[in-house]
């Protein structure tokens, strides 16, 4: 297969889709790897580093993808990109279409077979997403504390406190993966922390592994404004696989946290929890105050952290790549219903109900299609 790895164009997304050594590991089994020009340059992978693992460099990014079977990114496709593709190609990337009518409109148009890499599932868990939550959430945590610093609009509060003075009150909407993380950042740091959850299981796990030095509370709207009320620092961590995330903070809510508090809102990427959060930010430009409270949404969070991240996130991507390649996308998705799960779009139609109900659209099941 001819496989296609494009330079990311978000704002600071440095990340790249593939390795030098997922390179070799593609050569070995026989498969053709065109890389842009500078797409690891972000993440400290020369373009030679890749010529070396067997791939050939690209300057023309439409050559890149009109040559490309299957294209592998990180980040979802923006406007300038949706004209590249082509009927057929498979695009393995992460796609979060739920909040984002104009992208699935594109890929509906071209007939991309989109698999969506927060999608997919292995034993109940979200395998390719979750490496991404671990960095997500901890660095939820490191840019909550930066942003409760009075000179980035913040109230001027030290997250652990120091003997003597209060700790940062951090609240947690969503106790999964960037749920978990961004606790352990907390804690680690000296916060009080709270997680909300609406999973009695949940809770119980968290319990357990925290050893008391959390709070664990049942999500619902009047837990919630009650301890969105006394955050400093509440961090937006839910999810619905493949839906829009659940407006859990209202904005009445918010008006009632105190000015300089700080909401981080990781659920962006599915269209954010928090119904003052009405903007995606960028790393450039990451806060913006409403109701007096500093907000940042940014969508691609791991972006900044791009090394770690690349690795991380390509650990665990590889051996997908690799079976989508050898076996070809359909064959591959038989043999793996958990993969299956992935595929959002094929020849113009949705194979996600998720999507499907979010944009009500028609919605087709992937065992349709497969079979
Ligand atoms: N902004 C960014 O750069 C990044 C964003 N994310 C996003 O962060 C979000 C969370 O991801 P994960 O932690 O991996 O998901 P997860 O599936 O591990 O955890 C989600 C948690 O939300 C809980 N939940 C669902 N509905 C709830 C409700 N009504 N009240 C309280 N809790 C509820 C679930 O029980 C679950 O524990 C996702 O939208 C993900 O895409 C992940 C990585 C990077
Ligand atoms: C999950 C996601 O959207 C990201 O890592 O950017």
């Amino acid at each position: 297969m001819i496989i296609g790895v494009a330079k990311e164009i978000k704002n600071n997304e440095n990340r790249v889709g593939l390795t030098p050594a997922g390179t070799e590991t593609l050569k070995k089994a026989g498969h053709t790897v065109l890389v842009e020009q500078g797409a690891g340059v972000g993440s400290g992978f020369s373009d030679e580093s890749f010529i070396t693992a067997g791939a050939q460099i690209l300057a023309d990014k439409k050559a890149l993808f009109d040559q490309a079977e299957m294209i592998i990114k990180v980040k979802e496709p923006l406007p300038p990109e949706y004209e590249l593709f082509h009927e057929g190609q498979i695009l393995f990337t992460y796609l979060h279409l739920a909040p984002e009518p104009e992208l699935t409109r594109a890929l509906l148009e071209k007939r991309v077979t989109g698999i969506a890499y927060e999608t997919i599932e292995r034993n109940h868990t979200l395998p390719l997403l979750s490496p991404m939550s671990e960095v997500a959430g901890r660095m939820a945590v490191q840019v909550g504390a930066h942003c409760l610093e009075k000179p980035f609009g913040g109230k001027g509060i030290l997250l652990g406190g120091v003997p003597g003075v209060d700790s940062a009150q951090v609240v947690i909407v969503g106790g999964g993966i960037v749920g978990t993380n961004a606790a352990k950042m907390a804690v680690g740091m000296g916060a009080r922390v709270t997680i909300i959850d609406r999973s009695t299981d949940r809770l119980v796990y968290l319990d357990d592994i925290f050893g008391g030095r959390v709070t664990t509370v049942m999500s619902n709207s009047y837990n919630i404004a009650s301890w969105v009320k006394r955050a400093d620092l509440l961090i937006g961590a839910v999810l619905l696989p493949g839906e829009k995330a659940p407006k859990l903070v209202s904005e009445e809510m918010v008006t009632s946290m105190e000015p300089g508090s700080v909401i981080v809102d990781v659920a962006i990427d599915q269209g954010g929890s928090v119904e003052t959060i009405d903007r995606v930010t960028t790393h450039s430009n990451p806060t913006y105050v409403k109701h007096g409270v500093v907000h940042y949404s940014v969508a691609n969070m791991p972006g900044a952290v791009a090394r770690t991240s690349t690795f991380a996130l390509t650990n665990a991507t590889m051996d997908y790549a690799l079976q989508i390649a050898n076996k070809g996308w359909k064959n591959a998705l038989k043999a793996d219903p958990g993969l299956a799960k992935g595929l959002n779009t094929y020849a113009g139609k949705i194979t996600f109900k998720g999507v499907a109900e979010a944009h009500k659209l028609a919605f087709t099941p992937v065992e349709e299609v497969l079979a």
